[in-house]
């Protein structure tokens, strides 16, 4: 048995929610011990958002070969050195590795041992041969991919988010399963750098966001030639490597060079003995209250491995945030969920934050306006060719309580609204507002404006007012 710690904080997992936690806490003077039994940085730097993003960047530049006739440059075939791609992937990686890493922690004064934690008692964990017994403890162990129980799977090589960047070829021919966001993400990336695509997906594709805008965006996806099947349900797959089949229910089979699942998560929860702490957990994961503290009143959680929460890098930051405040400050802080936006980077890019139009009728019933403004009424998006695409904003008495946007750039552009329903503000705030000019960023004010032009231009009472003030 090697040492036994005693702890201020322990926190289990060094992904985006614990090293947000670890970094605060320390800094505020806490005394923190870190646990990592995989690679320092957890799913978003190493196998999630960032690999993601990188690998969607290089297909972008192999689709811009093809996209500048209207411009007057002559298409062309890109010749796509996948290798090259895969290490330009890694490199992305190695480049932001430090600022998530073991020595920049240390040097912060976090305790860090990488290994993988078990709870032995209520306020004790033992991680390799340490023991640590903590005041307060945060588990931040994430999420893995889900694996359906399809028949057949599990004797075909299949890959998921933890080696499909790995890939040093390219697949010839890549079927997907699930049309989320993971699923399209790198359905178009994977097509872009020449791969023919096949995505199954049982339900909708992309069936959280806004139906308006998740038929635009597949639209576009489907005209990009990538075939995106709904309704399709897999029942069984066989095959060897490089000729996997998927049957469909039905009967219709689909065979591809190789298979990624990407069918949603699962909570890195099997190797923490919850039940030895008292931990309340469902399929979805740890089950925390408002304040993010578990069952057991000294054990909060974040990120990805809460029952029922967001599975965002951002949302694991936020909650990093409330448990700070309350495991240190002993504050009475609360997790909203009306604010927090996401964005899904396929192009067109789709962005949501607060209500949908229909969670937002559904609440509000007749006093929601839906305001929009469309990119192709936008001159940037015109010089652009940026034309396809829109912003629809939910607003309930003069304030937005939610937007969607699908289109270039929706990522950046939903930031407003985020600020905007975070701080409760008006509409008016964005008449007072001056964006600059030519910029995407004016749809935000199009569609703001939407709200007050038929209060300003249609009403009698402005006119009589206008007509009266004229006579003098
Ligand atoms: C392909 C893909 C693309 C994505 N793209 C985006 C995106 O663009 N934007 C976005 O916001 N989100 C994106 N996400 C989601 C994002 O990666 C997660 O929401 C985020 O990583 C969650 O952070 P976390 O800290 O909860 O968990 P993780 O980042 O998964 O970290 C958990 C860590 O805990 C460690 N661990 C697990 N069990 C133990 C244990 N018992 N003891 C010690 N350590 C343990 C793991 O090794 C891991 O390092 C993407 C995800 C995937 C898969
Ligand atoms: N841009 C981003 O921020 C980003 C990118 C990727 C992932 N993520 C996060 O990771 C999470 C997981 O993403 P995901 O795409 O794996 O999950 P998801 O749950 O969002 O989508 C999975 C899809 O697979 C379908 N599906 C489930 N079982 C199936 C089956 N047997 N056959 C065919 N289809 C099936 C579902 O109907 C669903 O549409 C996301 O919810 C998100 O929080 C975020």
């Amino acid at each position: 048995m090697g040492e036994h710690i005693h702890t201020d904080l322990l926190v289990i997992g060094a992904g985006s929610g614990g090293l947000s936690v670890a970094a605060g806490a320390v800094q505020m003077g806490a005394r923190v011990v870190l646990l990592e039994g995989g690679r320092m940085g957890g799913d978003c730097l190493n196998r999630g958002c960032v690999p993601s993003k990188a690998l969607i960047a290089a297909g972008k530049h192999a689709h811009a070969f093809g996209t500048g006739t209207p411009f007057g440059v002559s298409r062309a075939k890109p010749r796509v050195d996948f290798a090259r791609a895969s290490a330009h992937v890694r490199s992305v990686i190695e480049t932001i590795a430090p600022h998530d890493s073991q020595e920049r922690f240390e040097a912060l004064g976090v305790r860090v041992i990488r290994e993988f934690g078990r709870f032995i008692a209520h306020d004790t964990v033992d991680a390799g041969p340490w023991r640590i017994t903590a005041r307060r403890i945060v588990i931040a162990t994430g999420s893995s991919p889900m694996v359906p129980p399809v028949p057949g799977l599990e004797a075909v090589p299949y890959l998921t988010n933890e080696s499909v960047f790995d890939l040093e070829q390219r697949p010839d021919n890549l079927l997907v399963i699930g049309g989320g966001p993971i699923g399209l993400e790198l359905a178009q990336a994977h097509h872009r750098l020449g791969a023919r695509v096949t995505v199954l997906e049982a339900a909708r594709a992309l069936g959280r966001e806004d139906p308006e805008i998740a038929a635009l965006a597949l639209a576009r996806l489907r005209d990009e030639g990538i075939d995106i099947r709904e309704g399709a349900k897999v029942t069984a797959i066989s095959g060897e490597p490089g000729a996997i089949t998927a049957q469909l229910e039905g009967g219709e089979t689909v065979t591809g060079s190789h298979l990624l699942v990407a069918v949603g998560r699962k909570p890195s929860i099997a190797a923490l003995d919850l039940e030895r702490a008292g931990i309340a957990h469902d399929r979805g994961g740890v089950i925390v209250d408002a304040g993010l503290r578990t069952s057991n009143k000294r054990v909060f959680a974040v990120g990805d491995v809460i029952s029922g929460g967001l599975q965002f890098t951002h949302v694991a930051g936020y909650h990093a945030g409330i448990v700070i405040r309350r495991a240190l400050f002993g504050l009475p802080a609360r997790a909203r969920t009306d604010h927090l936006p996401r964005a899904t980077y396929i192009d067109p890019e789709i962005a949501q934050v607060g209500l949908t139009e229909e969670e937002a009728r559904r609440r509000h019933g007749v006093h929601l306006e839906v305001l929009r403004a469309e990119f192709a009424g936008n001159d940037r998006a015109q010089a652009e060719r940026l034309t396809t695409g829109f912003i629809k904003v939910l607003a309930v008495k003069g304030r937005p309580v939610g937007a969607s946007i699908v289109g270039a750039q929706a990522g950046e552009l939903i930031q407003v609204w985020s600020l905007a329903i975070a701080n409760r503000l008006k509409l008016s705030a964005f008449a007072n507002m001056v964006a600059p000019y030519p910029t995407l960023g004016e749809l935000s004010k199009r569609a703001a404006g939407q709200y007050f032009a038929p209060r300003l231009f249609e009403s009698e009472r402005v006119k009589r007012i206008v007509r009266f003030v004229q006579r003098f």
